[in-house]
Formats: structure tokens, sequence, C-alpha cells
């Protein structure tokens, strides 16, 4: 018996697959797994329970052996994910229930780096705040014609100073990354594809095509040497999960700071943040 009938002996994929989702869903097609962020009302909009969800997923497909490349895309045109549910922290002053209470984005990040497969970004509308930083650590990005770009933690009190920064750094440079974060501009495609940001811009109506077609192809190339080679370019990164650690905790005790309530509340009432009774520096 060979590893891979041992596992499929000890995991039916098809029960793991029986998993109810509300937040995303999961669809194995070839040998794509399809992973989408499905909160349109709330732009996809991540809280504890989509990212506990989303972790799910992608153990499930790091698991199944059919699976070669996973796609992860926002459901509907506008979004693909713009991050951290900004009216959940308003509201609660963290992104709600979870699984093992806790608020395991770090460790998504991370297991989007682990996972010995491709991960390819469809990004079908705003990627924004932690929906970015989901683009910036796949290992490729396609974009819709439609999407659009950037960070937006500074305007509404967070910040990523983990992957979402110093892995930007690497992928734009410095200044753009820079210009980013400190700006909360947003990119067209067009742009996107100018810095580096994606690989590829299609029409809306082709993005999940395109995407799909990624897969084929890479599914049939060797997945011992795809894996290795993955790990070989996290490797040089890999001690940005020291900082991502860091950031987490650091965010944890800004998120709740009268200055990081202030960004979330602001968003919340549709007014703009007043940060000016925070300037404080010693
Ligand atoms: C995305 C916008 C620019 C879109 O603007 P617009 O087209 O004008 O549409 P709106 O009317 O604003 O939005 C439509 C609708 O969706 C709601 N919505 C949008 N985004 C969110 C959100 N993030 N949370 C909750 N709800 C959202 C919006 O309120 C509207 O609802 P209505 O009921 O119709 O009013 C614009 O919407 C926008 O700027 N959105 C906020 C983007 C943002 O600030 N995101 C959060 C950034 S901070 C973050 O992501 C932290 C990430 C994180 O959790 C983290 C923590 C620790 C370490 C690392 C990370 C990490 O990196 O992930």
């Amino acid at each position: 018996m060979n590893i891979h009938s041992h596992i499929e002996e000890r995991f039916d994929m098809n029960d793991l697959m029986e998993q109810k989702f509300d937040d995303i869903t999961y669809v194995v097609e070839d040998a794509a797994a399809i992973v989408t962020i499905n909160r349109p009302e709330r732009y996809n909009a991540f809280r504890s329970q989509t990212v506990d969800e989303l972790i799910t997923a992608f153990n499930l497909a790091w698991s199944d052996q059919r699976v070669r490349a996973v796609i992860l895309t926002g459901s509907g045109e506008k979004a693909f994910c713009t991050g951290g549910d900004v009216k959940q922290r308003a509201e609660t002053g963290d992104y709600g229930p979870s699984e093992l209470g806790r608020f395991r984005i770090g460790d998504l990040h991370k297991l989007m780096r682990d996972i010995p497969k491709p991960v390819i970004a469809a990004v079908n509308g705003i990627a924004i705040g932690g929906g970015h930083v989901l683009h910036v650590i796949s290992d490729v990005s396609i974009a819709s014609e439609t999407a659009r770009f950037g960070q937006a933690g500074p305007r509404v009190g967070s910040f990523d100073a983990g992957f979402g920064s110093a892995y930007l750094s690497r992928v734009v440079g410095e200044k753009k990354a820079r210009e980013i974060w400190f700006w909360c501009r947003q990119y067209t495609a067009a742009e996107a594809l100018d810095m580096g940001l994606v690989n590829k811009v299609v029409p809306a109506d082709q993005l999940l095509a395109e995407a799909k077609s990624w897969v084929a192809e890479v599914a049939a190339l060797s997945p011992t040497a795809i894996r290795f080679l993955k790990q070989s370019f996290n490797a040089d990164t890999d001690h940005q999960a020291g900082f991502s650690n860091m950031a987490m905790t650091a965010l944890d005790i800004f998120g709740v700071s009268p200055e990081g309530m202030e960004g979330a509340t602001a968003f919340a009432a549709k007014r703009p943040a007043d940060f000016a009774p925070h300037v404080n520096w010693h």
C-alpha cells in the first residue's frame, strides 16, 4: 500500500467535504479546490468564523490527493475580500465568536504558505485590508479587469506588520509597499499588473475559467518538484512569520485601544475617523 492509498483509506475526502460552511463555499472540480468567501453583504469581509472555515478548507485541500492547486476567490462581482469585518469590530471590539476562541488570521496566512500546492488568488473585485493580504501571500494572483487593490488599516485603526507589509515589499519593492500602506490609496488592475502585484488581468467573465486553466496546466507537472519549489521560495521569507506573530499581538492590543476603536467606529458610522487626539510621539 502506498502512502496515498493509506491516507485515502483513513480519510474519506467525500465524508470530510460534507462539512457545513456558512461563510465560505468549498468545491473540488477536477484538480482544483475552489474556495469562495461568501459574505457578499459585507463585501466578503472576514470574521473569526470565516477564518476558521478557510483554515478547514485549506486543510481539506492539502489532504485531498486529487487537488493540485487551490483557487481562492470571493462571491459576487463587487469584492474579493475587504479584510476584517470592521462592523463586527465596531460592535464587539473583536471579530466575533470562533471555534477555538481565537481569531486565527495568522494561522491562515501560515497555512496558505505551507500548503504544498500553488494557491491562486482569483481577484474578482476589491481586495483591500486583510483581503489584500490574502492575495499578496497567494502564490500567484489573477485579476479581473474590474478588480481594485489597496490597504486600509491606517484609515480604520488597524495594520498588518507581518506578511502584509514585509512580504508585500518583496513583491512590489520597498517604495511602492510604503506608498500602499502609508497613503491607503486604491489601485486598478492595470496598475497592479504594472507594479508586479498580479500575474495576469482578464475580463471579469473569464476570471474563473482562466484560474482553472492555470490549475490544469500545473496539474500536469511534477507535484513533488512544485512542493520543493514552493518550500524553497518560502524559506527565504519564513522568518517573517516571527514578525507576523508580534504583529498579531500588537494588533490585539491596538485594536481595542481608543485610537484603534475610533477607526472601526468611524467606519461603521460612515464618517471619517478623527485620529488627531491620538498623536503621541515621545
Ligand atoms: C471596500 C470599500 C472601499 C468599498 O467601498 P464602496 O464601493 O463605496 O462600498 P461600501 O458602501 O463602502 O460597502 C458596501 C457594503 O459592504 C460593507 N463593507 C465593506 N467592507 C467591509 C468590511 N471590511 N467590514 C464590514 N463591512 C464592510 C459596507 O459597510 C457596506 O455595507 P452597507 O450595509 O451597504 O452600508 C469600502 O467598503 C471600505 O473601505 N471598506 C473597509 C475596508 C477595510 O477597512 N477593511 C479592513 C482593513 S483592516 C483589516 O483587514 C484587518 C485585518 C486583520 O484582521 C488582521 C488582523 C491582524 C493581523 C493581520 C490581519 C490581516 O492582515 O489580515
